[in-house]
C-alpha cells in the first residue's frame, strides 16, 4: 500500500490507525487538523468501532493563548474541532507565551499564566487531566512550586530518540510523578538533517533490528516502550500504522538498550528543552 492521497489524508489516517488498534491520538491547535481528526474518531464512533472511552485524545494549549482569559475557549475550540466534549489530556504546547498575533512581540519567558485556568479546566470537567510540554527540569521546578498549585502535570511530553535519550529529564519527571511521552520517537525522517543523521539507518540500530526480524522504526519505539515512556510516532502510511503497533511482541536485551542509550550522536530536531 501506498501513502494515503493528500486531501482527507489526516481523516482516512486516523480511521485506518484506530481499525488497525490504535487508541491515543496526539493533536494540537497548532497542527491546524483538529477537524479532520475529529471527522475520523466521529464515524468510527458511530460505526460503533470504538467508544469514546475506548479512545485517548490530547491536545495542546498554543503558545498565543497562554493568557488566563483566553484559555477557556481555546479549549473549547479544540473540543469543537475534534467534535469532543472533552479532552483525555491537555497540554501547555511550550512553556513560553507569545503575544497574541504579532510576532514582534513574541514574549520567549517562562509563561505559567496558563496554569490555573487549564486546572479550571478540570473543575468544569472539559479535560481529565492536564500536562505538559518541551518544559526542562528547571521549568518544571518552578511549576510544581508554585504555592496555589492544585494539580500537579501527569504528563511531559518531549522530544525523545536514540539521539536525544533525554535520560536525566526522563529520570526527573518519573521521580516527581510526572509521565513522559516521547515526540519525534522516529528522528522524524521527513525533516532535512546533517547526512549523518538518519537515525532509521543507523547501523548500530540495523543490526539490533535485523536480529529480532523487526525494523529500525520498530526498535526505537521499542526502546521507549521498555523504559516506560509513552511513545507517539506519526505516519500517514498505511503499511507505516501496522508496522509501528507491532512492537510488543519482543523485547530488547539490556545490552541492546544500553549499546542505544550510548551513542554519542546528539541532534534535536524540535525541541528546545535544555
Ligand atoms: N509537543 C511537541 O512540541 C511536538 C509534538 N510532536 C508530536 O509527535 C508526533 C511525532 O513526531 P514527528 O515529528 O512526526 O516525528 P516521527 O519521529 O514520528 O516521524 C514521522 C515520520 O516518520 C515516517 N515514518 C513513520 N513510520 C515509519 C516507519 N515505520 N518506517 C519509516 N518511516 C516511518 C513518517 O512518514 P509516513 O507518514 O509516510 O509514515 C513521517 O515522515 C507528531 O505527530 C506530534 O503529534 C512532534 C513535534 C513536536
Ligand atoms: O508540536 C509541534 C510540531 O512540530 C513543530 C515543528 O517541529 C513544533 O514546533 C511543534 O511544537
Amino acid at each position: 500500500m501506498g501513502e494515503i492521497p493528500v486531501s482527507p489524508r489526516t481523516t482516512r489516517s486516523v480511521k485506518f490507525a484506530i481499525d488497525a488498534g490504535y487508541r491515543l491520538f496526539d493533536c494540537a491547535y497548532m497542527y491546524q487538523n483538529e477537524s479532520e481528526v475529529g471527522d475520523a474518531i466521529q464515524e468510527k464512533i458511530k460505526e460503533g468501532a470504538v467508544t469514546r472511552e475506548d479512545l485517548f485524545i490530547i491536545s495542546k494549549l498554543w503558545c498565543t493563548f497562554h493568557e488566563k482569559s483566553l484559555v477557556k475557549e481555546a479549549c473549547q475550540n479544540t473540543l469543537t474541532a475534534l467534535k469532543l466534549d472533552y479532552l483525555d489530556l491537555y497540554l501547555i504546547h511550550w512553556p513560553m507565551g507569545f503575544k497574541y498575533a504579532t510576532y514582534l512581540y513574541t514574549i520567549f519567558c517562562l509563561s505559567l499564566l496558563s496554569l490555573q485556568a487549564m486546572e479550571d479546566l478540570v473543575e468544569i470537567g472539559l479535560v481529565k487531566a492536564i500536562g505538559i510540554a518541551n518544559f526542562n527540569k528547571n521549568q518544571i521546578e518552578q511549576l510544581l512550586s508554585k504555592p496555589d498549585l492544585k494539580y500537579k502535570p501527569a504528563n511531559n511530553q518531549i522530544e525523545s530518540h536514540p539521539y536525544l535519550p533525554q535520560e536525566e529529564l526522563i529520570k526527573y519527571c518519573q521521580s516527581k510523578g510526572i509521565s513522559v511521552t516521547a515526540y519525534c520517537p522516529l528522528g522524524s525522517p521527513q525533516w532535512p538533517k546533517p547526512e549523518d543523521f538518519s537515525l532509521l539507518d543507523d547501523p548500530q540500530i540495523k543490526e539490533i533490528a535485523a536480529k529480532h526480524k523487526k525494523t529500525s522504526a520498530q526498535v526505537v519505539i521499542r526502546f521507549q516502550v521498555q523504559r516506560n515512556v509513552s511513545v507517539i510516532p506519526k505516519s500517514v502510511t498505511p503499511h507505516h500504522i501496522e508496522e509501528n503497533l507491532k512492537v510488543f511482541d519482543f523485547e530488547l536485551t539490556e545490552k541492546e538498550m544500553k549499546t542505544i542509550l550510548s551513542f554519542k550522536k546528539r541532534h534535536r530536531i524540535s525541541s528546545i528543552t535544555l
